[in-house]
């Protein structure tokens, strides 16, 4: 019978392997990275817009040049989660991340719903989101551990009221 778990998307058919709790007595269940990729130090990212923006010459305000120019970047895992409906996985870095590599997980935790699987858009597939508060950029190798998941049951409040069903991911339910 099938209650929680992790599966392959699609498209990482062969590629990925299944989230594995390092040892017996571990919470969170360790992600891989799905692909190679480059996360941007902040610094370099933030002085090459600001560069690029003052010599730019599109009538737009510094302000304006500079707005949307420093973003985390989304680390795919090639992994959906599966739970019941009262339950969500928690996604949390690595103790590490910060201390041996400057990376921050932008949203401090994850919130993946149970709903968010195989959502229309993008199958559920679940991504890490990161800054690199390094001021070198770093490259995270596919199959490098990156981040854990922590499944939790959560509580509904008295007055509970939903929107409705979820059709995506990373603000699909609006502003
Ligand atoms: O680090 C994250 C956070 C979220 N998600 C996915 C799963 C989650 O179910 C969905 C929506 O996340 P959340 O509700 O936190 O973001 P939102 O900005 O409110 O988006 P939405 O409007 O789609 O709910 O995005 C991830 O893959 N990684
Ligand atoms: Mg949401």
């Amino acid at each position: 019978m099938k209650i929680r778990g992790f599966e392959t998307i699609k498209e990482y058919q062969g590629k990925v392997n299944l989230p594995v709790r390092a040892t017996e007595a571990a919470a969170g269940y360790d992600f891989e990275a799905a692909e190679t990729i480059v996360i941007p130090s902040i610094w370099k990212q933030g002085i090459g817009n600001v560069l690029k923006a003052a010599l730019s010459h599109e009538k737009l305000t510094l302000e304006e040049k500079l707005l949307n120019q420093l973003k985390p970047t989304l680390v795919p895992t090639g992994i959906k989660a599966y739970m019941p409906d009262n339950e969500y996985l928690q996604l949390c870095n690595r103790s590490s991340n910060p201390m041996k590599h400057f990376l921050i997980m932008s949203n401090g935790v994850g919130v993946i719903d149970s709903d968010y699987y195989n959502n229309e858009k993008n199958e559920g597939h679940i991504m890490f989101q990161f800054l690199n508060i390094g001021l070198m950029d770093k490259t995270i190798k596919q199959g490098e551990r990156i981040g854990q998941g922590i499944f939790l049951e959560f509580l509904k409040a008295d007055q509970d009221v939903t929107g409705g069903k979820r059709v995506g991911g990373f603000g699909s339910s609006g502003n």
